[in-house]
């Protein structure tokens, strides 16, 4: 069976004009698994509330990170496409889950090419439903609907992967070579808490509180939460981090329901107002840097740690298409197509 990858990442406006940004969270909030409520909830919140005053916001900040070329996060999928398809002999595709480059046009592209194997690759470490579960589940619809005799294999959140966690920590390392920093950051996007509590698949286990994210469960392969925490804890462990010197944030909320804690904005400016002058920060829910790493990180909370008297803001680039990150990938893809075992 001829194979072939389709590389799937969230998604972009078609540019940072209000118009294209409305178009772009319309598709993207009335996903079920980003705001799962029911539908004439969400149709009311979404329609008539956030697109009435969100886009014009968006657009602002998308327009101070927007490159030439287009949006850093699709710009920065297709370097990794590209440098990824050098290395392997099948058809490497990327998709998105949002917006023009869709998932139908990816696994067409691969079919028209001969491929009836695919290795359906979500860009994303961790487990959430807003991002790998609704990639998967599109994915086998769109299968039972267009592509009957394809055969497609999702591959499952890697936040633990020896070779992935060593690939992060050798990115970090090298990022703060010369950096004298009091304090890491890990900061990951946020989810609600409704989110992590509906993904239990013991329905027992998730409270979110001090402890189930590090009591041992089967609940863990699909907990946002405790593979957050679990990337912290081993890039510390292999960083040998000082305890202390380093947390776990998350940011990006929207809307009134509890989201995740503590939150980014509010850790950052505590961190500065306890006297820490020099604080790092990496992202690792990201794997390319977007407008989340871009505004929010690199703009927003350096302003913050700024006016609380910090002094050296630095920012750990995402993996985007670093050449261990693309030679990790390549053997992760070799594996699968060489065995007739699971890849991860
Ligand atoms: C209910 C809302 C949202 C959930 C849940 C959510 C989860 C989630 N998102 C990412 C990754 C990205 N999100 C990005 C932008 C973004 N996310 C939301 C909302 C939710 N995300 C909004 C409204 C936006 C748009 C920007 C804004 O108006 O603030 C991006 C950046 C896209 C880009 O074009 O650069 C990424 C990437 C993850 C990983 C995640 C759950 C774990
Ligand atoms: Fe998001
Ligand atoms: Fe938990």
């Amino acid at each position: 069976m001829k194979k072939g990858i389709l590389l799937v990442n969230l998604g972009s406006p078609d540019s940072p004009e209000p118009k294209d940004v409305k178009k772009y969270l319309g598709e993207f909030l009335m996903d079920e698994r980003v705001i799962d409520i029911p539908y004439a909830a969400r149709a009311l919140l979404v329609k008539g509330i956030i697109l009435k005053t969100r886009p014009k916001a968006s657009s602002e900040a998308y327009k101070k990170i927007w490159w030439e070329e287009g949006s850093p996060l699709i710009v920065l999928s297709q370097r990794l496409q590209d440098k990824l398809q050098q290395q392997i002999e099948y058809p490497v595709a990327l998709a998105m889950r949002y917006g023009r480059m869709t998932i139908k046009k990816g696994l067409q592209e691969l079919v028209d090419k001969g491929v009836e194997e695919v290795l359906l690759f979500p860009l994303y470490p961790q487990f959430a439903m807003a991002t790998t579960e609704t990639i998967t589940v599109l994915a086998e619809e769109l299968r039972l609907a267009h592509f009957p005799n394809l055969k497609i294999e999702s591959v499952p959140a890697f936040y633990n992967k020896p070779d992935y966690i060593e690939v992060l920590s050798n990115s970090i390392k090298r990022h703060l070579e010369d950096k004298n920093y009091d304090h890491l950051l890990f900061s990951y996007h946020g989810v609600p808490e409704r989110h992590i509590r509906k993904s239990d698949i013991t329905n027992s286990h998730c409270k979110i509180d001090k402890s189930c994210c590090e009591t041992p469960s089967k609940a863990h392969e699909f907990c946002y939460r405790h593979q957050c925490l679990e990337v912290t804890r081993l890039v510390g462990e292999r960083l040998q981090l000082k305890e202390g010197s380093y947390s776990t944030s998350f940011q990006s909320r929207l809307g009134f329901d509890p989201w995740l804690l503590p939150y980014t904005d509010r850790t950052i400016e505590r961190l500065g107002k306890e006297g820490v002058k020099n604080m790092a920060i990496v992202t690792p829910a990201f794997v390319s840097d977007c407008l989340e790493t871009l505004e929010e990180i690199a703009m927003e909370g350096q302003e913050i740690f700024h006016e609380m008297g910090g002094q050296d803001f630095t920012t750990v680039p995402c993996l985007n298409d670093d050449s261990e990150w693309v030679a990790l990938l390549s053997k992760w893809i070799k594996t699968w197509a060489n065995s007739k075992t699971a890849i991860l």
